[in-house]
């Protein structure tokens, strides 16, 4: 199976189940990949016929910033959802990252996979 991804998208949101992280902004990191079929992407040489990863990144991006969602598993599971039905691809897996949101570890998150591969 082909795929387009992006790896470590960092988008300022609100994110967080406590009362003081609705009044700010913090990091979430995004790595996708979809499942694509760059073959036909390279037939043509033309990016109509890709998964544009500039506007899927942009989309994904703006998603994040308008939910203010509380989990990062609902952020993950509802961009998942989002990216599926408006790029029209059958399979999603997102990894995303809420780094130095737990004291004494680097990194925290979650991942999700959805959907069939072709
Ligand atoms: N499984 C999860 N656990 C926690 C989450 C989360 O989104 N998913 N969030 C928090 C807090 O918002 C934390 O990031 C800030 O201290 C705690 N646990």
């Amino acid at each position: 199976m082909d795929k387009v991804f992006v790896t470590d998208l960092r988008v300022s949101a609100v994110i967080g189940i406590f009362e003081w992280e609705r009044r700010i902004r913090q990091t979430l990191a995004v790595d996708l990949e979809v499942a694509a079929d760059c073959a036909a992407a390279a037939a043509t040489d033309r990016v109509t016929e890709a998964v544009d990863y500039k506007a899927l990144a942009k989309r994904v991006s703006a998603f994040l910033v308008e939910g203010e969602f509380q989990l990062v598993e609902t952020a993950a599971e509802r961009t998942a959802e989002m990216v599926r039905a408006e790029f029209g691809v059958p399979w999603i897996r997102l990894r995303l990252h809420k780094p130095g949101a737990l004291s004494g570890a680097r990194d925290v998150g979650v991942e999700v996979e959805r959907g069939q591969c072709p």
